[in-house]
């Protein structure tokens, strides 16, 4: 099995009106992954883009609950217009490998999994194993989540992409970026790293400034990295740019252009 997350900023523009959505690239990755299919099997988690981030942010939802019935009345409201939103790309996502043969099936990430401050205390995966042993391809989504610690957060696709290859071990991790993969430094300024060493991230996150007191607090790349570190513990990963065509099969190869973290 290969663990793929589409990022936001693949299937859309991030900056963008919100809810805008990159048809034509994820028309492509679906036209690569149907080459693939089904003898190759695949796990999907796609990021918010312009749709979760724009909600999550207008109603602080990442603040959580604060125990005032005003703010949390309002909060609330936000935290399922939030999800809602995420629905919509996901439907999009659905329709698209539906339309290339492809058995996409969505799994709304907020009713499996719990968390606590935006890290995954406990979910339960058995519906994804099942649906894997039935050849589906699950599509989940970085999500709004019910959270011990502060009774509403958004759990992010990346955390989503670090507890399923501990617990389902694929034999790769994709990250698909708008950048062709990581670079020691800003991109167009520092040079691409084509292959990093595990032992290697710690001093590339401090020279990237991604220490503790970073301020990723919404994920970014130093969160990505922290993330995949404790991948490759588990599973090779990939960092590819999603929206070149041929990129995606390239790394499902093994022989693609981007960076492989081993
Ligand atoms: N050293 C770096 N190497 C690669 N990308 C970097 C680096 N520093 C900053 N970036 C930026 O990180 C971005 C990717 O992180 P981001 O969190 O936006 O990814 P995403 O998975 O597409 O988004 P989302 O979390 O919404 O799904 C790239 O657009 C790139 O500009
Ligand atoms: C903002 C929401 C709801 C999802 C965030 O997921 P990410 O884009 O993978 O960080």
């Amino acid at each position: 099995m290969i663990l793929i997350k589409i990022g936001g900023s693949v299937f859309s523009d991030k900056r963008g009106e919100p809810e805008n959505f990159r048809t034509d690239v994820v028309e492509e990755i679906a036209r690569e992954l149907a080459e693939f299919y089904p003898d190759e099997k695949f796990v999907i988690v796609h990021g918010g883009g312009s749709f979760g981030h724009h909600y999550a942010k207008e109603y602080s939802i990442r603040e959580g609950l604060s125990g005032s019935w005003g703010i949390d009345s309002w909060r609330r409201l936000g935290f399922s217009l939030t999800h809602q939103s995420m629905l919509r790309a996901n439907s999009k996502f659905v329709e698209i490998f539906t339309d290339h043969n492809l058995p996409g099936f969505s799994i709304s990430t907020s009713s499996l999994f719990i968390t606590e401050r935006g890290e995954i205390l406990y979910a339960d995966i058995e519906v994804i194993e099942k649906l894997l042993e039935l050849d589906f391809i699950p599509i989940l989504f970085g999500d709004v989540s019910v959270d011990v610690a502060q009774g509403i957060d958004i759990l992010s696709g990346d955390q989503i992409m670090a507890y399923l290859t501990k617990m389902l071990k694929p034999k790769k991790a994709i990250f698909l970026m708008d950048v062709d993969g990581i670079y020691d430094g800003k991109p167009g300024e520092g040079t691409l790293i084509p292959e990093l060493a595990r032992e290697e991230v710690p001093a590339l996150l401090e020279r990237l400034h991604c220490t503790a007191a970073g301020t990723d607090v919404t994920g970014g790349i130093c969160n990505k990295l922290r993330k995949a570190y404790e991948m490759a513990h588990y599973s090779e990963v990939w960092f590819v740019n999603g929206k070149v065509p041929g990129r995606l099969s390239g790394a499902i190869r093994g022989d693609g252009f981007g960076t492989r973290l081993r």
